[in-house]
């Protein structure tokens, strides 16, 4: 088998990451999302909505939407930025010693025309996925290629699949252990690096470098209701834990910014 191959995931293309040990990643091309991660125990870890649109029409509910240049409606542009509902291109792939990975870019040439209008910067977004034994990472790199400086927010929205998120225990990310009653929406700012997401079957590593800040996101039962791409009960089996880069950061022309974020 091959490291990366292409692939369709629902009607989107797509490119499976697959390490020699069975560790692999789907990833498609609209939003370079990774909808779907299983460790060399075989053991699916992203959660994705059976109501998700599939077709790039929307963006995908679950897996790891990425956030850039705006997170929520922190921002006068498109929700959560444009980098989930764009299409992507595969930039590069290949074996490290047990380690698959692949590199996906996005330039502003990609962009949909008034999409490219209203946020005129000259920018490069690379996003590195890499799978090994039960490990996944992933690397975000934005780059300043124009002449002006411009700033930008980033965030792994990241849809972990959990039992049953009233079991969840999350702790490093607050001074106290975070669990969900019901809904959560909550921004941790200035977050140490490293928590734990404990799901009652496994306890994964959460490990986050240049996102300074985590969100914490579960939109409980009310919430999930008015959500057209998630079934009425879906919000039980995901809590979202987003490492993120929320107050807008300014880079300077030929500067880049390098978001890492480690999942074991
Ligand atoms: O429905 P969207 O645009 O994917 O956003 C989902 C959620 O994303 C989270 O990051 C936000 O904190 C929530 O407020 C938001 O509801």
């Amino acid at each position: 088998m091959t490291h990366a191959t292409a692939t369709t995931f629902g009607q989107l293309p797509a490119i499976r990451i697959a390490a020699p040990d069975g560790a692999q990643a789907i990833v498609t091309l609209y939003g370079a999302h990774l909808v779907s991660w299983t460790g060399a125990d075989g053991n699916e870890g992203m959660f994705l909505s059976t109501q998700s649109a599939m077709d790039g029409s929307k963006a995908i509910r679950g897996g790891v939407p990425v956030i850039f240049p705006q997170f929520a409606e922190r921002g006068a542009g498109m929700r959560h930025g444009f980098a989930r509902v764009s299409t992507w291109e595969l930039a590069g792939s290949g074996l490290d010693g047990g380690t698959a990975w692949a590199e996906f870019a996005l330039a502003p040439r990609m962009l949909a025309e008034p999409v490219r209008q209203a946020w005129p910067h000259d920018f490069a977004l690379l996003l590195r996925v890499a799978v090994c034994a039960n490990e996944l990472a992933m690397t975000l790199t934005v780059r300043n290629e124009g002449s002006m400086p411009f700033p930008f927010s980033a965030a792994l929205h990241t849809y972990y699949l959990v039992p049953d998120v009233c079991e969840v225990r999350i702790e490093g990310i607050s001074s106290d252990e975070i669990s969900i009653i019901d809904k959560l929406d909550k921004v941790y700012p200035h977050v140490t690096g490293r928590a734990t997401l404990a799901t009652g079957e496994r306890t994964l590593l959460l490990e986050q470098g240049g996102f300074l800040d985590a969100v914490v996101w579960n939109p409980g039962a009310l919430d999930t209701a008015a959500l057209s791409d998630m079934a009425d009960d879906e919000y039980k089996r995901f809590v979202c834990i987003e490492p993120a880069l929320l107050e807008p950061h300014t880079l300077a022309p030929g500067q880049a910014w390098t978001g890492n974020y480690r999942v074991s």
